[in-house]
């Protein structure tokens, strides 16, 4: 579904990521790994066309997407949640979701009903101000809101980062339900090893925006995370 070949990924003048390679089959969960600053979130971004400049082979269901923009890679079915979550806290948390709709092909601006089965706390507060509600419920909406215009492919970026332990058990069971209940295939930054070890099918470890290795979730040795991901 999502396949990157000699990926070189520039901000400016310097290439962020050099040589990135993956593949990526329908259903399946790949985690991203790596300490801070090597390159995570700039591997999410060029997936969605938000750095300057990329080289070598990205494609998604087949089609070659390096050059086309953010609009048309969402509309092509990938959703993104930032890393941040980046809710608008003026708007609503009704008009926070439906922003999401603005990426579906069918035109229908319905917020699919099973969001609300998933964070019920959404349908509670949807007159309510983003800004109000608490950094968890943010990070709900920005689940729902991406989920709202139904992609094939999601993408997450640390969605657990700043958001006290109650909350991140329950989005855990989030993106183990959508990528096993609902076949969603996931994209997942997270430094959560136990959590990834559990979750992903396979996973990619990134050191110094070069991939240092790549495994199924039994091959994410405690030496692999000495290795790469202590500090
Ligand atoms: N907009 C930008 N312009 C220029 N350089 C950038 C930009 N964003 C990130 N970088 C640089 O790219 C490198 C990788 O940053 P990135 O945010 O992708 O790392 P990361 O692995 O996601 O880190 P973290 O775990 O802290 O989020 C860093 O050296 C960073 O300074």
């Amino acid at each position: 579904m999502l396949q990157a070949k000699n990926l070189y990924s520039y901000y400016g003048k310097s290439p962020v990521l050099q040589n990135i390679g993956f593949t990526l089959e329908p259903g399946k969960l790949l985690s991203v790994l790596g300490r801070n600053g090597v390159g995570k979130t700039t591997l999410m971004r060029t997936i969605m066309g938000l750095t300057d400049r990329v080289e070598g082979t990205l494609t998604f269901d087949g089609k070659d997407i390096a050059s086309l923009p953010t609009s048309d890679r969402a509309l092509l079915g990938i959703g993104y949640i930032p890393q941040g979550r980046e809710v608008i806290p003026r708007f609503t948390v009704e008009e926070n979701i439906v922003m999401g709709t603005y990426a579906r092909k069918d035109g229908s601006r319905d917020i699919p009903e099973y969001i609300f089965d998933l964070f019920p706390v959404l349908r509670e507060f949807l007159h309510r101000r983003g800004g109000d509600l608490s950094g968890g419920q943010q990070q709900q909406i920005a689940f729902a809101r991406a989920l709202a215009m139904k992609p094939k492919l999601l993408i997450l970026d640390e969605p657990t980062e700043g958001i006290q332990p109650n909350i991140v058990q329950q989005i855990h069971e989030v993106i183990t339900r959508l990528n096993r209940e609902f076949g969603l295939t996931i994209v997942l930054v997270e430094q959560n090893v136990p959590f990834v070890r559990e979750v992903s099918d396979q996973f990619i470890v990134i050191d110094k925006g070069r991939v240092a290795a790549v495994g199924t979730s039994q091959d994410l040795t405690d030496e692999l995370i000495d290795r790469h991901l202590t500090f």
